[in-house]
Formats: structure tokens, C-alpha cells, sequence
């Protein structure tokens, strides 16, 4: 479910009309939706309810602190990757007992940092990172509570930039070696095997990955038992695809169908690392039509959203419904299908004004004429969308705004001029 709908030809965000915002507080914005954000978040927790799981809002996609201490409140725990992350996980009231630390380049610095919080696991992806844990908790007179991730080797199921669990890929211990890892470390003073990680990519349509992962994991874990690691958590990772084309993704049951026979089998704690699900689409992303243009036969809108905004697109040829926040009378709401004849549309790129031939928001896409100043939503940005974003071109990064009911509160300002050279001119 989310709320951004179409009442008499506006765009509303839960009931807030969006124009109102972009009126207030600028563009490009990202808006959010509080209602959405908490109604997926909720629909894993009943989904998983069972098995009682570890539930870690994967804070990468969208690292907001007032985003994050909702999950906190509302019962989440956190995935984090980076010292960065960790920090921000634990400003919004997050606890070590429920977050998991990830990445497969984690510093002596950031593990010192999560051994200090006592974070629940380390996922912990290479034979170096496993021996370099050890010795760090060792000196910190501490033991590190590890679940191997795994690389279960299965086909291609996503865009090869984003499929974290097929040959080759940096992520995780091959399957073939893992249990010689394992027994390479049993009885070390400071290293606790307490669990089997794996996260397959991300957006994933299909539930089929988690039952032929799982499966692989029930080996794995069996093994491990035998060489004496007390293996307690099962942790699925993220994964969980959104509607981003149309409504094509799966409920969180349906994945759930799949991954708790499997966590029951395995009689292990099951910890999930969802992100885009939960926060994917409950945001947009506002842009201000600057000119239109014709150029090479093409139809261009240049708009102020640029790839330094979302760079979803330019990086993975992704697709995010686009259209007007305020269609005429006879255009319909975003159609289902852009690929078909659109009455009054025509192929436009949307682009934004950053200087590579590389920034565009959609391609040849059918969309309705649009004027200096008409607004534009780019729809299913919450998740990869502000935490991808960056300075480039000396971008003034947009500003983000939730929205609850009909009330609505700025949650990240607009940067400004001075924000671009104050980290400079701490240099003297
Ligand atoms: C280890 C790990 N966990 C969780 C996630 C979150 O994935 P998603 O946002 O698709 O749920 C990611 C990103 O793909 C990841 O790398
Ligand atoms: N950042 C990606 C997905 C990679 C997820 C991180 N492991 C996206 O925008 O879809």
C-alpha cells in the first residue's frame, strides 16, 4: 500500500496535496509518507510474526535520522555497513542487541566500534576479516559474535550491478570454502561462530531464491553444528522487491511462505536486513519543469531532479514512474503501462541539468506535454534515492519532508552555498 494518490487530477501525499510542499519548501524534495513507511515495516513484523524475528531496517537506503528513529520506535533494529552508519543507527535510539554489522571491508576501527556496542552479529565475508576480528576482540578481552555470509551461488536473479550472490561477485565466502574457514577457526578465544548470513540482491521479484538459498544454508548449517559452532541465527539479509514499473512485486508473506520452514528446520533465530520494501515506496521525488527543448529529433524535460539526486537510473537503467503532479482533465493518473499509446503523450527524456549525457531520470517515455514550471514526481525514490545523492556539480543536495496524516515537517533542510565550502574552509 502507499499513500501518494491522484484526488481530482493532484497529487496527495497521504492528505497533504504535494504542489503545497514544493510551494513551501522547494525543489528538487523528497516527500515521504509515515503511513507507508510504517505500513511496510509492519507488514514484514506480521509476516514473520512466528518466528519472532530480528527485524534490521537496512539503514543504506535511506539514512535519515528522523526516518530511522521511527523504525527504532516502531521496533526495528538496524543493518549498517560502515562506522557512519553504526553511528547513525545508534543516534536514533538503536541498541547493539539488535543491529548487524555488515561490509566486506570493515576497519580494525569499525570493528573496535561495533565490538564496543556489542552489536548482535558481525557478517563477516572473507578468511582475513574473520582472523582480523578475532585478534580485535581478543585485545578488547571480548569475543565476536560472527554469522558467516555466504555466497550461495545461485543464478542471476536481478541487475548484474546489484546481484550479490552469483560466481565472482566480492560479496560473502564461496560456498566451497566456507566450512574450511569455519574449521579453521574453531576454539579461537575471540571469535564466536553464532550464525549463517546471506543476502541474495536486491530487487528481488520472486520468493524462489530464499527456498533454493535456505536449503543451501540448512546444509551449511549442519556442517558447522558438526565442526561445533553453536549456530543460532539464521540471517536472510534484504532483497525484497518493490513496484516500481507497476504492481509486480511480492508481499512480504509470500516470502515469508518460504523462509520460515526454513529458519523452523534450521531451529535458528531468524534475522532479516529488509531496506527498499520498508522504505522504497513511501517516497517521491519532486522536480520543477525548467525548460523543455527539442534536440536530435528528441523531446527533452529539464528539470532541477537531477542524477545527483537520484542516480538510480543513470547507474542501473532503472525505471521510476514519472508524471505530472497535475495531469489535464483528460490525461489519466500514472498509467500502468507506459510501453502503450498514452492518448495526448508523446516519447520525452527526462533530464536534469548536471553536465553528463549520462543524467536522465527516464528515456524516451511516454509523457504529456509539460510547461516552464509544472511540477513532476518521480514515484518509488525512497529507498537508494537521498542516500545515493551527492554534491556533484556543485549540487546543493534537496531538502526531505515526511508526511503524516494531513501535517508535514521538514526532516532535512536544503543545503546551502556556505554547506558546499564549510569543510574546506575548516582547513585554514
Ligand atoms: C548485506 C545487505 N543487507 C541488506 C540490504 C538491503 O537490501 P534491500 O534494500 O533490497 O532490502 C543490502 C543491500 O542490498 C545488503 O547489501
Ligand atoms: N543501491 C541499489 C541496490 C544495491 C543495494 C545495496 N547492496 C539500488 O539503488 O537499487
Amino acid at each position: 500500500m502507499d499513500h501518494f494518490r491522484y484526488v481530482n487530477r493532484e497529487l496527495f501525499c497521504e492528505e497533504v496535496p504535494v504542489r503545497e510542499l514544493a510551494e513551501k519548501y522547494g525543489t528538487p524534495l523528497y516527500v515521504y509518507s509515515q503511513a507507508t513507511l510504517l505500513h511496510h515495516l509492519s507488514e514484514i513484523q506480521t509476516a514473520f510474526a512466528s518466528a519472532k524475528p530480528v527485524v534490521c531496517f537496512s539503514i543504506k537506503t535511506n539514512f535519515n535520522h528522523h526516518i530511522s528513529k521511527l523504525m527504532a520506535q516502531h521496533g526495528s533494529g538496524f543493518d549498517v555497513t560502515s562506522g557512519g552508519e553504526l553511528y547513525r543507527a545508534l543516534a536514533a535510539g538503536g541498541t547493539g542487541d539488535k543491529i548487524v554489522f555488515a561490509g566486506v571491508g570493515k576497519t580494525d576501527e569499525e570493528m573496535k566500534y561495533g565490538l564496543g556496542n556489542n552489536v548482535l552479529l558481525f557478517n563477516v565475508e572473507s578468511e582475513q576479516e574473520l582472523h582480523a576480528l578475532g585478534a580485535v576482540a581478543q585485545s578488547m578481552g571480548k569475543v565476536a559474535p560472527v554469522a558467516l555470509r555466504v555466497n550461495p551461488d545461485l543464478p542471476p536473479k536481478t541487475h548484474v550491478k546489484t546481484d550479490t550472490s552469483v560466481k565472482g561477485v566480492k560479496f560473502g565466502l564461496d560456498i566451497e570454502t566456507i566450512l574450511d574457514v569455519a574449521q579453521g577457526v574453531v576454539g579461537h578465544p575471540g571469535l564466536s561462530i553464532v550464525g549463517l548470513h546471506m543476502h541474495l540482491g536486491s530487487p528481488i521479484l520472486s520468493n524462489e531464491p530464499y527456498k533454493a538459498g535456505g536449503e543451501k544454508g540448512l546444509k551449511l548449517i549442519a556442517e558447522l553444528r558438526k565442526q561445533g559452532h553453536p549456530i543460532k541465527f539464521l540471517n536472510m539479509g534484504g532483497g525484497f522487491g518493490i513496484h516500481y514499473r507497476k504492481q509486480e512485486a511480492l508481499p512480504a508473506k509470500a516470502f515469508a511462505d518460504v523462509i520460515l520452514p526454513i529458519v523452523k528446520e534450521a531451529n535458528c533465530q531468524l534475522v532479516l536486513e529488509p531496506g527498499r520494501f520498508i522504505v522504497g515506496n513511501a517516497g517521491i521525488l519532486l522536480g520543477r519543469v525548467i525548460f523543455t527543448k527539442e534536440s536530435g529529433g528528441k523531446h527533452y524535460i529539464i528539470q532541477d531532479a537531477a542524477m545527483n539526486d537520484l542516480i538510480r537510473p543513470t547507474l542501473y537503467d532503472s525505471f521510476h514512474r514519472i508524471w505530472p503532479t497535475h495531469p489535464a482533465a483528460d490525461l489519466p493518473a500514472p498509467p500502468e503501462d507506459y510501453e502503450a499509446e498514452i492518448p495526448q503523450t508523446f516519447k520525452q527524456n527526462v533530464v536534469g541539468p548536471v553536465c553528463e549525457s549520462g543524467d536522465f531520470l527516464a528515456k524516451d517515455r511516454n509523457l504529456p506535454k509539460v510547461q516552464r514550471g509544472d511540477l513532476l514526481a518521480v514515484f518509488s525514490a525512497g529507498a537508494y534515492g537521498m542516500a545515493m545523492s551527492s554534491n556533484y556539480n556543485s549540487r546543493l543536495r534537496a531538502a526531505e519532508v515526511l508526511v503524516t496524516g494531513g501535517k508535514h515537517r521538514l526532516i532535512r533542510r536544503r543545503e546551502t552555498y556556505q554547506d558546499l565550502l564549510a569543510p574546506e574552509l575548516d582547513c585554514k
